[in-house]
């Protein structure tokens, strides 16, 4: 199980298995489980398609980072983001400042296979969604590379093992993640 020090803060594109193995992860280290979209959801009482819709993005993004604040600054637990909070460079600060960063990364074709099927995602409510994904997936990369650790979301690794694999990740910062 281990004594979790720092929030750990899962980032990475839509599809890179945030939220699934942010589950998994906060069963096997004994914590609590949070995501910043669950959360404006709850808050707003409508869904992330209806607030885009509605409110429009900058909305959106003022909602998750007050929310990535509020989370921030609770007892240590497994916090999955939503694939464009690491974006903005005050929210980066929140996390170096509060938590540990952890880019799931996935390439292109795995993450298209988990997100095609779904119409819950509204940047990619486009005329060419794959097309749509490629492009956010090669402008975002460079910046989710400024997490603190990577750990790579393969195609066929089930989410439990995922799950062990940034635990394992973690166990290598004691300053996170002390072994009991
Ligand atoms: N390692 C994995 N193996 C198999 N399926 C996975 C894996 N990781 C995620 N999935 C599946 O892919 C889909 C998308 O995963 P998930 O919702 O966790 O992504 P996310 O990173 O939270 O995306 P978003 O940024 O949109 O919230 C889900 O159906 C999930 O069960
Ligand atoms: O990649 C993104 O910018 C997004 C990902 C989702 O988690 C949601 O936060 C929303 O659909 C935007
Ligand atoms: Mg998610």
């Amino acid at each position: 199980m281990g004594r979790l020090k720092k929030t750990v803060v899962l980032v990475g594109m839509m599809g890179a298995g945030k939220t699934a193995v942010g589950t998994q992860l906060a069963r096997l280290l004994g914590v609590p489980f949070l995501d910043s979209d669950e959360e404006i959801v709850k808050a707003a009482n409508r869904t992330i398609a209806e607030i885009f819709e509605r409110d429009g993005e900058p909305f959106f993004r003022t909602k998750e980072s007050q929310v990535l604040n509020r989370l921030l600054r609770g007892t240590p637990c497994v916090l999955s983001t939503g694939g464009g909070a690491f974006l903005a460079e005050a929210n980066r600060s929140m996390v170096a400042e509060q938590g540990v960063s952890v880019w799931l990364r996935a390439d292109l074709d795995v993450l298209w296979q988990r997100v095609r099927h779904k119409t819950s995602r509204p940047l990619l409510r486009t005329a060419n969604p794959r097309e749509t994904l490629r492009s956010l997936h090669v402008a975002r990369e460079p910046v989710y590379a400024l997490a603190d650790l990577v750990v790579d979301s393969q195609a066929d690794l089930p989410v439990e093992q995922m799950a062990q694999r940034v635990r394992d990740a973690l166990f290598t910062r004691p300053d996170v993640l002390e072994r009991k």
